[in-house]
């Protein structure tokens, strides 16, 4: 039978830990706090304890400190915690520590670990974390990833190696255990990371047929932010009697360090917003942009080009390596903005926020669903993802330009910021019902039940202890810019939109196939050309967009703020911040979390 774990019931997996333990039940006992455990007390191998003080890991994470002792103790574990609460390496280090373990007296090679997530983004992600955390027992632990563009034959002779871990995609292990290539009939350890989406992408009957190659009695995690209903079908498939960690009401608003806001706006006015915010600034650091689709994705970024707001682009049409490179990238401080276009979250988000109880389902096989389905069977890889599960550093703020259609979608993508205790932003555009459809060349349908949505996601948010706060920003002060944006836009045509999609795909595989070479040799080359490089060149462009005029600017500057203001935003760049940007990266000058905050940087003010 399941149980619900609490606060003071983990179970001991080390004599450290049973130390630290409080003996006594008593309901006094219950409210004390829970001891702050280390690595090492936890009952880890040595060699992974000193890889996580490599990494600059000072202690477990809650989840860390409630998923280790439980797993180790041999325990299947269904966990719900937040974004960036560190549940990796919560499934991780207790696997590499009985690879370990065992090894000691049973050298004998075969596949131990299966860890199954729903995109190749995240399974280069989870590989590098195995690599890391193996740093220092790295003979006695191969990790393989099977989501690579390798052919067959090379995805052959790395499994022949008879790797400890193998991670991958459910479509790409079944693959390969099909073939003979990969044997699960040893396996002892069996992770499903952001398990409610497994099932969402498809990969039902790859779990099923995955299920039937393994041996009885796999321990099982199952890891996610949002569970929901669809884990009844995962669980039954792979679970005994699991324990199941919902540790999300565990957090209080005291940890909270993501600040929510909403913009209720026009649908030409989110362009002209967006336009504002980045030309001058206005948020300070790496930021993620969400938009619908991928059309969508091309078209913000070349009306971004027309303001000379440089941005790269992130959708499911681009190669796995090229995806990858750009989420590096990316991280090392290369690029400042990512727009990824979410079309997952649009085609499956309602059906995970529906079996969470927290919507009704909107009729399937609706205009945009079709739409969304036929378009997945172009060129699209079904197993792109970047709203979950992916570790953004640093992310200051993350932009839903279009809003997710569901709460959990929302969840995982206001997720890529304020991670692992750091702060940051959200952001998300909101049409209102009667604004909706008024600007024909920037409506889209997925903004039809903007306030619907804005209500569930409030809901939900709500429920662990968040809330959002409308923005407000100065509609006078904007309309003197009005006419750049509508120039802007109307320079972004839709042929200008196709040829960039095409000429970007292009360049892709020439790249790929031809200079494979002598770019690995220099790779700066190839992210210039390849990410941030200008794809409106077939746009008209227009120079006289490219800087932003003083008198534009309103002379108040920051006086402008007034007491009634709750989120304005001054228009006026801060000397302060002009001194910064000297001789530096612009943006790059900013940490979230760090020396800087960016709601300092953000002005924001609140109703008295
Ligand atoms: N104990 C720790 N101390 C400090 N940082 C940590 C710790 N554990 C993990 N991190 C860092 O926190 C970040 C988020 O971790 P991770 O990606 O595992 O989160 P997650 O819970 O899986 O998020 P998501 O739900 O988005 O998948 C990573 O950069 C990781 O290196």
């Amino acid at each position: 039978m399941k149980r619900k774990l609490n606060q003071d019931d983990t179970p001991a997996a080390a004599p450290e830990l049973e130390k630290k333990k409080k003996t006594s039940d008593s309901p006094e006992k219950k409210q004390e706090p829970e001891p702050e455990l280390s690595f090492a007390e936890l009952g880890l191998d040595p060699r992974l304890v000193q890889a996580v003080a490599k990494q600059s890991f000072e202690k477990p994470t809650l989840v860390q400190r409630k998923a280790i002792p439980l797993a180790l103790q041999g325990q299947d574990v269904l966990c719900k915690a937040k974004t960036g609460s560190g549940k990796t390496a919560a499934y991780v280090l207790p696997i590499l520590s009985s690879i370990l373990k065992r090894k000691t007296t049973d050298p004998a090679p075969f596949t131990a670990g299966l860890i199954l997530v729903p995109t190749r983004e995240l399974a280069d992600q989870v590989y590098k974390a195995i690599e890391e955390f193996s740093a220092f027992c790295a003979k006695d632990i191969q990790p393989a990833k099977l989501t690579d563009n390798v052919s067959d034959a090379v995805l052959r002779s790395l499994l022949a190696n008879v790797p400890d871990i193998v991670v991958s995609t459910p479509a790409r292990a079944w693959k390969s255990v099909e073939s003979s290539a990969l044997s699960l009939s040893k396996l002892q350890f069996l992770v499903l990371d952001e398990a409610d989406l497994v099932l969402s992408y498809g990969y039902d009957e790859d779990m099923e047929n995955l299920s039937r190659s393994m041996p009885k009695g796999v321990q099982t995690t199952m890891m996610s932010a949002t569970l929901s209903s669809e884990l009844d079908t995962l669980k039954g498939i792979f679970c005994r009697n699991p324990t199941i960690l919902d540790l999300n009401e565990e957090f209080g608003a005291e940890d909270e360090k993501l600040t929510q806001f909403y913009v209720k706006c026009g649908e030409d006015d989110k362009w002209l917003i967006s336009y504002l915010v980045f030309k001058l600034q206005l948020i300070k650091g790496p930021c993620l942009i969400f938009v619908a689709d991928i059309d969508r994705s091309y078209r913000l970024k070349l009306f971004f080009e027309q303001f000379s707001i440089r941005s790269c682009i992130l959708n499911s049409e681009l190669p796995i390596n090229t995806r990858i490179k750009v989420i590096e990238e990316f991280n090392r401080g290369i690029y400042d903005i990512i727009i990824a276009s979410d079309e997952k979250s649009e085609v499956f988000g309602d059906e995970a926020a529906d079996k969470e109880g927290e919507a009704k389902k909107e009729p399937k096989g609706g205009e945009d669903s079709k739409q969304n389905k036929k378009k997945q069977k172009s060129k699209k890889d079904d197993e792109y993802g970047v709203s979950r599960g992916i570790d953004f550093k640093n992310v200051a703020a993350v932009v839903n330009f279009d809003l997710p259609t569901s709460s959990s979608a929302y969840t995982h993508r206001i997720g890529r910021t304020a991670r692992a205790g750091r702060a940051g932003i959200a952001i998300s555009f909101v049409i209102p019902k009667d604004l909706y459809g008024k600007h024909k060349p920037t409506s889209i349908k997925s903004s039809e039940n903007d306030e619907k949505v804005l209500a569930k996601i409030t809901r939900s948010q709500a429920k662990l202890n968040r809330k959002l706060e409308p923005y407000n920003f100065s509609k006078s002060q904007m309309e003197a810019f009005r006419y750049r944006m509508n120039d802007a836009l109307r320079a972004v045509t839709k042929v200008a939109i196709r040829e960039a999609r095409t000429k970007e795909l292009r360049q892709e595989l020439l790249r790929s196939e031809t200079l494979k070479r002598y770019f690995e040799e220099n790779p700066h080359e190839l992210s210039h050309l390849r990410n941030d490089g200008e794809l409106g060149r077939t746009t008209r462009q227009q120079a006289h967009l490219k800087h932003v005029p003083d008198y534009l600017l309103p002379k108040e500057g920051k006086k402008a703020l007034t007491p009634q203001d709750i989120g304005f935003v001054p228009f006026r760049k801060v000397e302060k911040d002009k001194k910064h940007r000297k001789g530096k990266k612009p943006g790059r000058s900013f940490k979230v979390g760090g020396r800087k905050d960016p709601l300092k940087t953000f002005k924001v003010r609140r109703k008295k």
